[in-house]
């Protein structure tokens, strides 16, 4: 079977005048149920790859593709894509304006709007989930920098995965700022949520949100995170 994200021979050097490689010739492959945790030490480049499989930032050579397709070759070209491969910074505290005006802002892209088609059955979702992992409501009318890291965390979290539409989510150390019971809270929703892998037994939950996630990948520098969530891991660590 095709597997839903390719990535082949990413390479990725800094702006000149330094030009020096910070990836080369990265390869993987995600499949539906997978939780790929992705490991390296701090400045190896985890969050430079993600940004570049969410089409954020610019790479130098290699193909990118989801179910077979790249950016270019997708309908709605790579707006589209942002929305089906979404990238979770490790800071949203730095966004302007609320969380309730993010949420509403995004839910008017006209890339989600065509991915999701005429958008029935959105709205609170990511209040909903948010508040199940302890951010109350009022929360969403904070200025983004007036929130806790956490909380930020939290509501960013949420609303990538509440609003839908992403078929793989690329999470920068989601739980980073969370304490240990909040954060194991927020690994079980979002281990639930996913598909059930090929040839894995039935004792996972089914998904609870129909247009949620298929499969994560999911940046820690926790091992023992990473064995906890991880289906598999890689080490981007440069020898
Ligand atoms: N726009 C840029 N210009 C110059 N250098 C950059 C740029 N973006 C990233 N880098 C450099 O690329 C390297 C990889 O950065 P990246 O943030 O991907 O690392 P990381 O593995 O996620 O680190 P950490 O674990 O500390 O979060 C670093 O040396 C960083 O300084």
């Amino acid at each position: 079977m095709a597997p839903l994200l390719s990535v082949r021979d990413l390479t990725i050097t800094r702006p000149p005048p330094s030009s020096t490689p910070i990836l080369s010739s990265v390869s993987l492959d995600l499949s539906p149920g997978e939780i790929l945790i992705v490991r390296g030490s701090s400045g190896s480049g985890k969050s430079t790859l993600l940004k570049c499989i969410a089409e954020l930032n610019i790479y130098q050579s290699g193909t990118i593709t989801l179910h077979g397709t790249t950016a270019r070759e997708m309908e709605g070209g790579v707006p589209g894509w942002r929305v089906r491969v979404g990238y979770v910074p490790q800071r949203s505290s730095l966004l302007p304006g609320t969380p309730q005006d993010f949420l509403r802002t995004i839910k008017e892209f006209k890339a989600r709007k065509q991915s999701k088609g005429d958008g029935e059955g959105e709205g609170k979702e990511p209040m909903d989930l948010a508040q199940e992992w302890g951010i109350e409501k009022v929360l969403w009318t904070r200025e983004w920098s007036t929130l806790s890291g956490g909380e930020a965390q939290r509501i960013a979290l949420a609303i990538a995965v509440g609003i839908g539409g992403a078929e793989v989510l690329l999470l920068d150390e989601p739980t980073s700022a969370l304490d240990e019971e909040t954060m194991k809270k927020v690994e079980k929703s979002l281990v639930e949520m996913l598909p059930r892998r090929e040839g894995q037994s039935s004792n996972s939950s089914s998904p609870r949100y129909g247009t949620g996630p298929k499969a994560l990948i999911w940046i820690t520098h926790s091992p023992e995170q990473a064995d906890r969530v991880g289906t598999r891991s890689i080490d981007i660590t440069r020898e």
